[in-house]
């Protein structure tokens, strides 16, 4: 046995959690965080805003591929830009972890300091309050967050409205570009992931696709400020541009029509990678906030540290038409990630 770093078998849970709790964020609405049978929230607003979400091994990361460190800093920036695209300030985060117990004390230390290092970049207000470790076959991470409207009304995927102007905070596809980096470079001929190629190709020229897969930024804190901007409508792009467009399309009544011009300058980095436009539309995991606002209101040039670009404009459906998207006039599928449908 490594005495400094055992296994989770060797060590037993009270010793993990001794190693792992003092690694978590506290949160500023934090009353009591991890230690008892739940925690202790404050809810500022009255209300609070709510979402889970899985990652689980295989269909959405490969330990082959993702440090525990990235895992970590996936599960906040991924789970916390949900409550942002309801227009809030993520205030706590839930973490369940379960993992093969012959998996190192050390790789749950990364774990936590990735649940760390991500919310101290991403939503230094958040705490991780609470969650559950276990064990598993196939590594499992699961997160519930928490949010705070901060007295206004959420920003729903049905309010945007004809003449509106379709907007996004963030980049378009390079994540989708970095997964196919993955997938083409980074696993042996029985499809069997390979660590010292992935970091190759991290810190090769593509390295800005592969960390936005592994370990994105996003842009959490836009939310908010879009909010009080007057935002009508808003989601983050999960599944791919053309899908979570279609998402907002349908729930509001209207067609969103895209410009050409302006999904390019939003996918101009994996562009310049070499990546087609198929992976800004049909791409997911970049998780941009798309936000529609009012014609007048135009939005700062940069928001939390991201661009924010003009994809287009809303428009009402003629009679009997649809909802839907369309790129520079026509038709776009409503194709993206789709978990029952996936055959990576
Ligand atoms: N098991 C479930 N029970 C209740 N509601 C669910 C369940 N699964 C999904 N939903 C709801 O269905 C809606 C769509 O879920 P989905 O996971 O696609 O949301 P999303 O915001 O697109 O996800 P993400 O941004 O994480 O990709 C959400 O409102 C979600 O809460
Ligand atoms: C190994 C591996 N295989 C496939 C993918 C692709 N993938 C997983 S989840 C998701 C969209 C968001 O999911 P959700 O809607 O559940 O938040 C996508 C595009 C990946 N990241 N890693
Ligand atoms: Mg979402």
């Amino acid at each position: 046995m490594d005495d400094a770093d055992p296994t989770l078998h060797e060590a037993g849970e009270l010793e993990a959690l001794r190693r792992f709790l003092p690694l978590l964020p506290a949160g500023a609405v934090t009353e009591l965080g991890p230690g008892d049978d739940a925690a202790v929230v404050r809810a500022p607003d009255g209300r609070f805003v709510v979402t889970t979400d899985t990652m689980l091994e295989g269909a959405d990361f490969r330990l082959g591929w993702s440090s525990w460190h990235d895992l970590g800093w996936k599960a906040v920036a991924t789970n916390l830009i949900d409550v942002a695209a309801m227009g809030a300030s993520p205030t706590s985060l839930v973490v369940a972890l379960a993992v093969a117990s012959s998996t190192r004390v050390s790789a749950l230390e990364a774990f936590a300091s990735g649940l760390a290092d991500a919310v101290a970049a991403m939503a230094p207000d958040c705490g991780v309050v609470g969650g559950d470790l276990g064990t598993a076959p196939h590594a499992t991470v699961a997160v519930t967050a928490f949010g705070d409207l901060g007295g206004r009304a959420p920003v729903l995927r049905s309010g945007a409205r004809p003449a509106d102007a379709v907007w996004c905070v963030g980049g378009l596809g390079l994540a989708a570009t970095g997964l196919r980096m993955l997938f083409a470079q980074a696993q042996d001929e029985a499809a069997v992931p390979v660590a010292s190629a992935a970091e190759r190709l991290r810190a090769g020229a593509g390295g800005r696709a592969v960390a936005a897969q592994l370990a994105p930024v996003t842009p959490i804190a836009a939310g908010a400020l879009l909010a009080e901007l007057g935002a009508t409508a808003m989601l983050d792009v999960s599944d791919g541009l053309a899908l979570d467009a279609a998402r907002v399309a349908r729930a509001s009544g209207v067609r969103i029509a895209l410009e050409r011009a302006g999904v390019e300058a939003a996918a101009a980095d994996a562009l310049a990678l070499g990546a087609s436009l198929e992976a800004a539309l049909h791409g997911g995991e970049d998780h941009a906030l798309l936000f529609t606002l009012p014609a007048g209101t135009a939005p700062p040039v940069e928001l939390a540290g991201h661009p924010v670009h003009r994809l287009g404009t809303v428009e009402p459906l003629a009679e009997g038409e649809p909802p839907g998207v369309t790129l520079d006039d026509g038709p776009v599928e409503p194709r993206g990630w789709d978990p029952y449908r996936a055959s990576a």
